[in-house]
C-alpha cells in the first residue's frame, strides 16, 4: 500500500518538526517586546498502524502543541508531518473522518443536552452510515457501561461519566487513530481502570492506533508498550516503559504507618527519606516489586498500615536529566534522545 492510504507501516510520521509561536511580553509599562517560543523542535517520530504509544512530558514541554498539529487544528512552522498519508493542516476535514480525539480538560458534547442526543448530531454532523454509527453505539454503550446515561444531560454527569462518553464520542465515526489528551485526569481509581480496560480492549480488539498524553504514569504503564517523552520541544527518549523507569533511576515510595515513633527502619534497597511520628516513607527502585519488602517490614516492626506511591512523571524526568542526557540506555531498547531525533 501507498503512502495515499497511509497502509504502509508508518500511520503518523513526523520529520523534523516544529512550531513556533511569536508572543510579544511585556518588557516596560509602555514597550512589548517580541520573542519566539519553540513549542516543538525539531521532533521526528513514527508510530505503526495498531500502536499504543504514550507521549508524555512535563507542563509547557509541547504535547499539546504536537497533537494539535497531527489533528490540523495548527499549521507546523517546519518540517513533514502525514497521519495516513494526510497532510493535516491542508486536509483538515477530510482527516477527521479517520481521527478521533479526547482532551480531558474539556468535552466535545453538548452541556445541556442528553448524552443520546450529541451522539445523533455527531451521526449527522460526520455523516456516519446507520447501521455502523448504531454498531459502534451499541459497543461503547456496553464498554462503556453507559445505558443508564443515555438520557441525562451532560452537565448532570460525574467526570468520569463524562469521560465515558466523550471517549465513546469520539469512536462512533470508527477513527484509525485516537487521541487522548489526559483521559484520566481527575477520575477516581475506578473510573481509571474503566477507561484502561476499554482502552486496551479497544486497541486489541480493532486494532486502531493511539496516541495518549497523560501526567500518569499507571496509564503508561498499563497501555502502552512504548513511550515517548518529550521536554522544551525535543525528544529526550523513545523506548519501552520500563526502560524509563532505568534511564531516569525512578523510585516509588513506601508510607509506613507504624504502632509509635520508631528509629529509622532498616530495609535495604528501601532507604528511609522522611519521618513523621509514626510515619515513615521508604524510597525504593521503581522497578523492584514492593512485596518482598513489604513482608520483611511487616514481620520485623509494628505495623499499622501501609500504601505505595508510584513515582510521577516529573520526579522520572528529573533524574532522567540528573543521570545526564547522554544516551545511557542501549538504542535497541530505546534510550535518551540527545539530537531531537527518535531513535526507533
Ligand atoms: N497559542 C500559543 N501561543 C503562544 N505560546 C503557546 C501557544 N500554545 C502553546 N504555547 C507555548 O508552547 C509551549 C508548549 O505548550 P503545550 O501546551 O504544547 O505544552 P504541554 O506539553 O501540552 O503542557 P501541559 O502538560 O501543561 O498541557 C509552552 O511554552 C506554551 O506556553
Amino acid at each position: 500500500m501507498g503512502e495515499g492510504d497511509g497502509g504502509g507501516r508508518a500511520f503518523i510520521e513526523l520529520d523534523r518538526v516544529e512550531k513556533v509561536f511569536e508572543v510579544r511580553r511585556r518588557t516596560g509599562l509602555f514597550t512589548r517586546r517580541r520573542h519566539e517560543v519553540r513549542a516543538v523542535d525539531a521532533i521526528s517520530f513514527t508510530v505503526a498502524r495498531g500502536e499504543m504509544v504514550g507521549y508524555i512530558g512535563p507542563n509547557g514541554a509541547g504535547k499539546s502543541t504536537t497533537i494539535k498539529m497531527l489533528t490540523g487544528i495548527l499549521t507546523p512552522s517546519g518540517g513533514r508531518l502525514r497521519v495516513a498519508g494526510i497532510d493535516p493542516a491542508r486536509e483538515r476535514m477530510r482527516l477527521a473522518h479517520r481521527i478521533g480525539v479526547v482532551f480531558g480538560q474539556r468535552t466535545t458534547l453538548w452541556w445541556d443536552l442528553p448524552l443520546i442526543d450529541s451522539y445523533r448530531l455527531m451521526h449527522r454532523m460526520y455523516r456516519i452510515p446507520d447501521g455502523r454509527y448504531r454498531e459502534n453505539l451499541d459497543r461503547c454503550v456496553e464498554l462503556l457501561e453507559l445505558e443508564d446515561l443515555l438520557n441525562t444531560p451532560v452537565r448532570q454527569l460525574s467526570l468520569g461519566q463524562r469521560m465515558r462518553g466523550d471517549i465513546a464520542a469520539a469512536l462512533l465515526h470508527d477513527p484509525e487513530v485516537l487521541y487522548l489528551d489526559e483521559p484520566t485526569i481527575g477520575l477516581d481509581v475506578i473510573s481509571k481502570a474503566r477507561v484502561r480496560r476499554f482502552l486496551r480492549e479497544l486497541n486489541a480488539e480493532r486494532g486502531t492506533t493511539v496516541l495518549l498524553t497523560t501526567h500518569d504514569l499507571q496509564d503508561i504503564e498499563q497501555l502502552c508498550s512504548r513511550v515517548m517523552v518529550i521536554d522544551h520541544g525535543r525528544m529526550m527518549y523513545d523506548g519501552p516503559p520500563a526502560g524509563l523507569h532505568e534511564v531516569g533511576r525512578s523510585e516509588r515510595t513506601l508510607v509506613v504507618d507504624l504502632e509509635r515513633e520508631a528509629p529509622p527502619i532498616v530495609a535495604p534497597p528501601a532507604r528511609v527519606v522522611r519521618v513523621e511520628g509514626p510515619r515513615q516513607w521508604l524510597a525504593f527502585p521503581a522497578d523492584a516489586s514492593a512485596a518482598p519488602l513489604v513482608a520483611r517490614i511487616a514481620a520485623t516492626y509494628p505495623l499499622v498500615d501501609l500504601s505505595v506511591r508510584e513515582p510521577d512523571i516529573e520526579s522520572v524526568i528529573a533524574t532522567m536529566y540528573a543521570g545526564g542526557a547522554g544516551g545511557a540506555a542501549d538504542p535497541e531498547q530505546g534510550g535518551l534522545v540527545a539530537d531531537g531525533r527518535a531513535n526507533s
